[in-house]
């Protein structure tokens, strides 16, 4: 579905950040990319989304090299990318932030709506209600909410439960399996290492720029070294 190989990005002409940085996600995959402080993970779903440009290497979707394409190009392409920080408009009520990242025919937009607001019911509760006064995991649910609502190919996380409560971050893990069990090609960074492999299929290390290992999600939680190195023993 989604193959990323040799990466090389960076900020300005500074150092490259991504140092020739590949990882593939097949269909119905969920993969995490785990790895030190810095190492370019963000970054790499950054490069991957279009938001920050890759300088050597290629990215394809489904097929297609959309490595020349621009961020809106690529999310016309199939990539929904959920940010870590202002992912929602915050000025706007929940019905209008679901309406403006609706982008299929007007016809389809209010069944389209009425579907994501039965899979997240706290979208019809407070539909009225401006975004800005969401809490952290209602926000996080409400920008996958639009995510979906763009019919992605893949669904790019960063760090979706980033400063949750552990109650809302378990909520946030659920609707993530939700989506897995679906069949969704899911790409994630994720702080809960070691929860986030425990339901991947797959994942990367990345370290320094680089996939430094891969594996199956329980083979890399299992690993001794990788467990000690990267997911605090
Ligand atoms: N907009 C930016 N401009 C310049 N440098 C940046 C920018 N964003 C990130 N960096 C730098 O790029 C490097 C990699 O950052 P990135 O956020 O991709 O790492 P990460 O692996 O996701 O780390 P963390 O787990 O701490 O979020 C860091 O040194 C960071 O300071």
């Amino acid at each position: 579905m989604l193959e990323a190989n040799a990466i090389v990005a960076g900020y300005g002409a500074a150092e490259q950040i991504l140092k020739g940085a590949s990882l593939n996600v097949q269909a119905g995959e969920l993969v995490t990319i785990i790895g030190p402080n810095g190492a370019g993970k963000s970054t790499l779903l950054k490069t991957i989304a279009g938001l920050v440009p890759a300088k050597e290497g290629k990215i394809t979707l489904a097929g297609q090299d959309v490595t020349a394409q621009s961020a809106l190009e690529r999310a016309k392409s199939g990539f929904a990318f959920v940010m870590q920080e202002r992912n929602v408009f915050g000025m706007l009520q929940v019905k209008d932030n679901l309406e403006l990242a609706y982008s299929g025919p007007r016809r389809g937009f209010a069944s389209a709506r009425d579907a994501m607001m039965d899979r997240y019911p706290v979208l019809a509760q407070r539909r009225h209600q401006l975004a800005r006064t969401f809490s952290g995991g209602q926000r996080q649910i409400l920008a996958m909410a639009m995510a979906l609502l763009t019919k992605p190919k893949i669904l790019l996380l960063d760090e979706p439960t980033a400063g949750l409560s552990p109650k809302a971050t378990n909520e946030l893990f659920d609707a993530i399996i939700a989506l897995r069990n679906e069949g969704m090609p899911i790409l994630m960074v994720e702080q809960h290492a070691l929860e986030a492999l425990q339901i991947s299929s797959r994942g990367y290390v990345l370290v320094a720029g680089k996939d430094a290992a891969t594996g199956t999600g329980a083979e890399l939680a299992a690993d001794p070294e990788i467990r000690r190195l990267f997911l605090g023993g």
